[in-house]
């Protein structure tokens, strides 16, 4: 007994000491943390663009049923006429000397702006065209009727946020560009996939040929959509969160099948194929995979660390002895995607009358790959967890595993950088962050022109009322978000020939 109490006590002993030491480090690390860099960038001569004249061209864009079902179905005339619309919304983009247009594949769209200065690499800013489709039942508006809130400051449409947003903000970056007479030193292209929500096969993938076959093998960077400025990402933390995708999970599509005897309803066997189908999802969605606290998750949370409210502040700055526990919490939410394999079964088939034994059944299961896991270690484990030769489990084509990290360095990769610090421009108070993408992008297509690939959407979702919009119900935007994209771009085109990124050819590591 006096041994237990001893141990017992030499063990608070040492949790108090713990937690001493953690305390005091947390307000060193606090007193003596270093200004936040001030963007190299806050020229604000560059001028700034409302979105009034904006407005009505993105309003008319959501208006296009431009939704792809499956790879090669998608809705061509109304593609076709949004291309269209595009091209006659933009005169001067399009009447200019220094502007190149091609429609690739039909319906995608490939804008070439020339740079005075050849010898700088060309960046590639993407976004697509189509639209996931609209459970309409499920939508308080029409789901293509851009209605607006009273006060016009809301739009509601399908592709408000993914992904029309980013296709207008770049053109009306570009336009304001032109109208102000400025000719950029760095190239650029604007690369409008129109297939991107199934895979991207016919739009970017064409892009990409089409670049290549122009000799165009190297691109200083790309940008795509992406992760956006988040906020109430974490509660208690006073900034919102900018985070900037410099890889993105892989996405592996399985189908699950179960075959088995037909027969009459009334002599029906111990479980149906729905049955034993169930269960076996029933036990891969009991069973997620394992939480991963990777390196860039470790430096995220240290990132924000230190502007969490006590005692959050102390737990995730000491990672050294926290780290389970972050993890854990890590593991809630919608950040839960960011530390694991996700496992979404997304479709389910079976039954033909309810007095017939239905023979089959088919399940989807679609799992976001953690950039740490490969295919094979996925496909391995869910046999494992589900343990029944009955259920056949085959990989569906299209499936891919992470892509490769981009440099990320804010001091010594420029291209990071730029996109950081164009982002504090138009939003001077958030934390930025690189992350892994949760989901993905036509970025896939152009890997092999840059290792510079990014994937971030410059507008600010609130994380509880705004991200299941997307793909979701009532998807909309505001009219401020269309605002500051439009800037964001706007602001990229210009820092993206300011001296303070000199190109890689003759690159520096400067000190900010
Ligand atoms: C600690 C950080 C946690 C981050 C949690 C995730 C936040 C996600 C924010 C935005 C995601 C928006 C995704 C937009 C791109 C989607 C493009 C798309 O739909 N591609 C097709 C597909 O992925 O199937
Ligand atoms: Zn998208
Ligand atoms: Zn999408």
């Amino acid at each position: 007994m006096r041994k237990a109490l001893k141990f017992v006590c030499a063990l608070l002993s040492l949790l108090i000491a713990l937690l001493v030491v953690s305390c005091i480090r947390t307000f060193l690390l606090t007193v003596s943390r270093s200004a936040a860099p001030t963007p190299c960038h806050r020229n604000e001569s560059q001028g700034y663009i409302t979105s009034e004249d904006a407005w009505p061209r993105f309003k008319k864009a959501l208006q296009f049923r431009t939704v792809s079902n499956a790879p090669h179905v998608y809705n061509r005339k109304d593609l076709q006429e949004f291309v269209t619309f595009l091209l006659q919304s933009y005169p001067q983009v399009f009447q200019s000397p220094h502007v190149r247009r091609d429609i690739i594949n039909e319906y995608s769209l490939l804008i070439s702006v020339s740079g005075k200065n050849r010898s700088l690499t060309p960046y590639l800013l993407a976004a697509h065209l189509d639209v996931v489709p609209v459970v309409q039942e499920e939508w308080t508006h029409d789901g293509f009727g851009a209605e607006e809130e009273d006060d016009g400051s809301m739009v509601y449409a399908r592709g408000a946020i993914d992904d029309k947003s980013n296709v207008i903000a770049q053109l009306e970056a570009l336009s304001f560009l032109i109208s102000k007479g400025i000719q950029p030193q760095r190239g650029f292209f604007l690369a409008f996939g129109h297939d991107e929500e199934v895979g991207g096969h016919d739009g970017a993938a064409r892009i990409a040929e089409e670049l290549w076959k122009r000799g165009i093998h190297d691109l200083d960077f790309v940008l795509d959509e992406g992760l956006t400025v988040l906020k109430d990402l974490f509660q208690g933390l006073p900034n919102n969160i900018a985070g900037i995708g410099v890889t993105e999970k892989g996405s592996l599509h399985l189908n699950l099948s179960v075959h088995s005897e037909g027969g009459h309803s009334s002599m029906p066997p111990k479980q149906t194929s729905i049955g034993i189908l169930s269960a076996a999802l029933a036990k891969l969605e009991a069973n997620q995979h394992d939480i991963i606290f990777d390196e860039m998750t470790h430096n995220f949370v240290e990132s924000i660390s230190l502007d969490m409210p006590f005692p959050l502040n102390v737990v995730t700055s000491n990672l050294w002895l926290f780290k389970p526990l972050v993890a854990r919490a890590l593991a809630k939410g919608v950040s839960e995607s960011m530390v694991r394999t996700t496992t979404a079964v997304t479709m389910f088939q079976g039954g033909l009358k309810p007095n017939v034994i239905p023979p089959t059944a088919w399940a989807v299961i679609n799992h976001r790959i953690h950039p740490k896991q490969t295919i094979a270690e996925i496909i391995d484990r869910n046999r494992a967890v589900v343990n029944d030769k009955r259920v056949t489990i085959t990989p569906l084509p299209g499936s891919y595993n992470a892509h490769p990290v981009s440099p990320h360095h804010p001091k010594k990769d420029r291209p990071y950088r730029l996109i950081r610090d164009t982002l504090l421009q138009i939003y001077p108070n958030v934390v930025t962050a690189p992350l892994p993408l949760v989901a993905n992008t036509d970025t896939k297509h152009y890997l092999s022109f840059s290792k510079h690939v990014f994937r971030h959407n410059p507008i600010v979702l609130d994380v509880k009322t705004e991200l299941h919009r997307i793909h979701g119900r009532d998807e909309r935007l505001s009219k401020a978000n269309l605002e500051s994209a439009i800037n964001f771009y706007y602001h990229l085109m210009m820092n993206a020939d300011s001296d303070e990124h000199p190109d890689k050819s003759h690159s520096h590591s400067s000190e900010l």
